[in-house]
């Protein structure tokens, strides 16, 4: 922290406004000699940036101080609104960079400062980065409620209850021996535990969702050579985006296409037709197609509605596929032949479309909108939204388990339980260490956030 540091923090150039970003011991310093004095803190002033050497005047920027603490890293922090030209914005940083003790910020350093300083918990942090990475409403719904500390407070309300029954444990080993305090306090705190304990699992439970939610459902048509998915897949995206053909065994790439339905994030992921290759090419695609199945949230197995006997529709697709994962049938090119009844027997759900026929197309779109929406539904809980919530969530109904249940232990080793219990939530939040956490973290953070 002893450095000052800069950055870009708008887009790409070039752009009308590029904002630069300081933050640090040196920035009263640098506004000085870049703006010829230190603007009002938090009030806009349209300053002249100069060259501090030659006092060449480099463009006409609109300046923000914020003095710390009362700025987002905690440090005092400047904003240069430059123009946003490519020669702008590379001589205001180069200047930036020739003051002493000013370097070029890292990836998400800015939000480490602030995290770092106490402005921010990790659940927060984490919020901010799936806020900037939002690409569709729910996403956003999600983000912005974990940024603003929904989850976090969650974890910190919990992480309390944890704490006060140690108190409580502790209070009666004190007053153990005298005649007049009854002793039920600590069973009080078991079953306070346990109920905590419940809470936490129901919560666990619907991680998923908000995982999915984060990171979108992953669909995957699969099916025969020549089935149509490549062709259904262009009429679903309403673009041209995986090569068709008459040739049976086109597609070998997985070929992936971001929807937004509804709001809710859906990958929808075209594969290579299935069937015993010959060529290596081709083979590799089968492999890969096989694996994004295996992953899937749904499989779409597509297969001509004419041709194809109905005793073993999905006769073809890998035994491992066929039980765990959710999978429709899709009929297609529907236009080729009459119709026959729609069978929509058992768990195995039947479409029929074409990517001739727009009415299909749209019975799909709007079927897989109706399974995000139950299979990611954002309701008014928080969720829990990465792998990394879920083992330390795992971890502290571990610890809160073995303290509930181990009534034929003493209380101290209980009570040692359920301090990992409440550490477990503490690393959630970033309250206990968390070094070996920042890393991963703000790995993927932007330069300039
Ligand atoms: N120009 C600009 N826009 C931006 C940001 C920014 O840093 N600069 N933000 C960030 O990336 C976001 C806004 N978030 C911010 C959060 C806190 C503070 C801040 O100065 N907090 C002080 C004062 C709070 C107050 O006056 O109410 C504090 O918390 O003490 C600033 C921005 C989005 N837009
Ligand atoms: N009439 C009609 N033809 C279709 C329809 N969908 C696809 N086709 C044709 O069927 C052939 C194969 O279509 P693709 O979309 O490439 O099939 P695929 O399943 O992706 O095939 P592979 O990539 O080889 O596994 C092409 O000639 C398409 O024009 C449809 O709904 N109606
Ligand atoms: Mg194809």
């Amino acid at each position: 922290m002893a450095e000052t540091i800069f950055a870009l923090s708008s887009g790409a150039v070039p752009s009308g406004v590029a904002v630069i970003r300081v933050s640090g011991r040196e920035t009263k310093m640098v506004l000085e000699k870049i703006c010829g004095r230190v603007p009002d803190a938090r009030k806009a002033s349209v300053t002249r940036l100069k060259d501090p050497a030659t006092g060449e005047v480099l463009d006409e920027a609109l300046v923000l101080f914020f003095e710390g603490p009362r700025s987002f890293t905690g440090e005092d922090v400047a904003e240069l609104h430059c123009h946003g030209g490519r020669a702008v914005v590379g001589k205001v940083l180069s200047e930036l960079g020739k003051f002493e003790n000013c370097r070029p910020a890292e990836a998400g350093e800015f939000t480490r400062r602030a995290f770092y300083h106490g402005r921010m918990d990790l659940t927060e942090v984490e919020g901010l980065a799936d806020l900037i990475a939002a690409e569709t409403e729910s996403q956003r719904k999600q983000a912005v409620r974990q940024m603003g500390g929904a989850l976090g407070e969650l974890y910190e309300g919990w992480r309390s209850r944890l704490i006060h029954m140690r108190a409580m444990i502790e209070a009666d080993f004190d007053f153990a021996d005298e005649e007049d305090v009854p002793g039920s306090v600590a069973d009080e705190v078991w079953s306070e535990a346990a109920a905590l304990h419940g809470e936490i699992a129901i919560h666990l439970d619907k991680s998923k969702s908000g995982e999915r939610l984060r990171s979108g459902l992953q669909v995957v048509l699969m099916g025969a050579p020549n089935a149509g998915k490549s062709s259904l897949l262009n009429a679903i995206a309403g673009r041209d985006v995986a090569i068709v053909t008459e040739e049976a065994g086109t597609t070998r790439d997985v070929i992936e296409v971001h929807l937004d339905l509804g709001g809710y994030p859906l990958t929808l992921v075209d594969t290579a037709g299935l069937r015993d290759a010959g060529g290596i090419v081709e083979r590799e695609g089968i492999r890969r197609a096989q694996a994004r199945g295996q992953e899937a949230d749904l499989i779409l197995w597509a297969m001509e509605l004419d041709g194809v006997p109905y005793d073993d529709p999905v006769s073809g697709l890998p035994e491992e596929l066929r039980e765990k994962i959710p999978l429709w049938i899709v009929r297609t090119k529907s236009d080729l032949v009459t119709l026959p009844e729609q069978d929509s027997s058992g768990t195995i759900k039947e479409i029929s479309c074409s990517d001739r026929n727009e009415e299909g197309v749209k019975m799909l779109i709007s079927a897989l909108t109706r399974f995000a929406e139950e299979t990611i539904s954002l309701g008014e809980a928080p969720l829990a939204t990465r792998e990394r919530h879920r083992h330390y969530l795992s971890n502290c109904l571990t610890g809160l388990k073995t303290a509930v249940h181990a009534n034929h232990l003493p209380t101290e080793l209980r009570a040692e339980d359920l301090r990992r219990a409440a550490d477990a939530l503490g690393r959630i939040t970033g309250r206990i260490d968390v070094d070996d956490l920042l890393d991963v973290i703000f790995r993927d953070f932007c330069i300039g956030k």
